[in-house]
This record gives structure tokens, sequence and C-alpha cells, in this order.
């Protein structure tokens, strides 16, 4: 049966971080991931994993200043993107993490490719025990983002030629930017490090709008995909009450 992760940065994401673990447990999720954990004691967010046996497949790099999305694809600002990874990778070590998802910002062109590349060498170099995770966002959303596509994705990581960096395969900015989920799925599934998921295009719990995912679900088993999909979708109203999508996407 697939499993499903609790994205902490939208799902209770009015809870304290321990707590959000917690609810995420209750209500029978199978891991949780987060985007920036940063403002939480390490030692309470490893507490609440063991307390409730969860798992924490990922977290970002944080992503500069306001307006920022990130800081390893900027020229110019390489000591502070290594000073973020390193605080990611603290981080996930201290708490049992197994993957950072290191965040591009806005750059273009051969000198941010150059340029993210070399962090992302640094990354996946200092933590070989770590999945590192590049993530292609959507154009509307994240306008200017450096990685904006799987192609580039595909590109950086032959150019990087690390064994621990992957694609971070997220359903909805893909869906947005690409579409044909199921044939791209299989062709990349080898570069995938972690696949998410959320209703497009109103980013709401996957159980509505132009992705079916009973299909996507039942493509992934097919394919042999065994880790818990990350549930990274907006909740229009308390958590708990939105919730119904879970038992749905069980049953394929
Ligand atoms: O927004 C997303 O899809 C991401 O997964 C993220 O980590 C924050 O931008
Ligand atoms: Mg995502």
């Amino acid at each position: 049966m697939t499993g499903f992760s609790a994205n902490l940065g939208f799902l209770w994401a009015d809870l304290p971080l321990p707590d959000a673990i917690r609810a995420a447990h209750r209500a029978g999720f199978d891991a949780v991931e987060c985007h920036w954990p940063y403002d939480f004691d390490p030692a309470a967010v490893k507490a609440a994993l063991d307390e409730t046996g969860l798992a924490m497949l990922g977290l970002n790099t944080n992503r500069g200043k306001p307006g920022e999305n990130g800081l390893s694809a900027l020229p110019g600002r390489e000591v502070e993107a290594r000073a973020e990874i390193d605080r990611a990778i603290a981080y996930a070590r201290a708490i049992g993490c197994g993957a950072i998802h290191v965040m591009a910002g806005y750059g273009k062109g051969a000198v941010a490719d150059a340029i993210f590349i070399g962090n992302l060498t640094y990354a996946c170099q200092t933590a070989p025990e770590l999945t590192i995770l590049i993530e292609p966002l959507n154009r509307y959303d994240a306008p200017g983002y450096f990685l904006a596509g799987t192609a580039q994705a595909a590109d950086l990581m032959i150019k990087a030629h690390q064994p621990n960096l992957r694609l971070m395969f997220d359903c909805y900015h893909l869906q947005i930017m690409e579409g044909d989920l199921s044939r791209r799925l299989e062709k990349l599934l080898p570069l995938i490090g972690h696949v998410q998921i959320a209703a497009v295009p109103d980013r709401g719990p996957p159980d509505h709008g132009e992705v079916d995912y009973r299909h996507i679900v039942g493509v992934l088993r097919d394919l042999g995909w065994d880790r818990p999909l990350g549930a990274e979708y907006k909740p229009s109203g308390p958590t708990d009450a939105s919730l119904g999508w879970l038992d749905l996407l069980r049953a394929v």
C-alpha cells in the first residue's frame, strides 16, 4: 500500500513543529517532511519523531533575505549559500532526516548554472549519507526561479555527477509546467529522490482538479516506487478537515 508523508510546511502549519509531527501521526501519516524547521530546537523535533516513530524525510535550505527563494544559484552569494547548506546538514543530522532540498533562487544563465552545480557538489560531498534534492518550481508561483523544468534538472544532475543528487518530482509544479506526468515519472524514475502531490491548479488536497492522483499512485506502484508520497498541499481550513483524500488514495 502506498504511504504518505505530511508536509508540515503546509499541513498543521499553525502548530509548533513537534506538535505538527504528533498531529500527523494521529492522522495516520507514514512519515513527515518540512520546509524550514530552523526556529525549532532540533532536540524537541527529534523527541517528537522518536515518540511517534515517524521519519522526517526532508527539509529545505533557508531561502535567504525576504523575497529570495534560495541562494545556491546566485552569483556572489556562495559563502552564504554554503553556510545555509551547512546549517541544513547539521539540522538534518541532528534529527535523523534523510534529504535536503537545496533551493536555487532567482538566478539565470550559464553563471548561475555553474554556481548551482558547485554548491550542489559541495552539499553532496559534505553529506554523502544524505540525499540532496533539486526541485523545479512552476513559473506562476515562482516566476524567475532558476530551476523550472525536468530537462534542466537532468542536465544539472549529469553535469554535477554526484551519486546522492536527486530530483524532487513535485507533481503539482510539473503538471503545470510540463504535464504528461505518467510517462515523465517512468522516464525519470532513476533520477527521482522524492515525489510530492497536490491538486492542480489550486494546490489543495489531492482529490480534485486536473490530476487524478488515483491514477498517479497506481503508476508509481507499478513502477515499484515504495516510498511515501509527500502531501504538500494547502488546506483551505483546519488540516484535520482536509484529509478525506488519504483513504481514497490508500485504497488504490
Ligand atoms: O514549494 C514547493 O513545492 C517546495 O517543495 C518547497 O520546498 C518550497 O518552495
Ligand atoms: Mg514541492
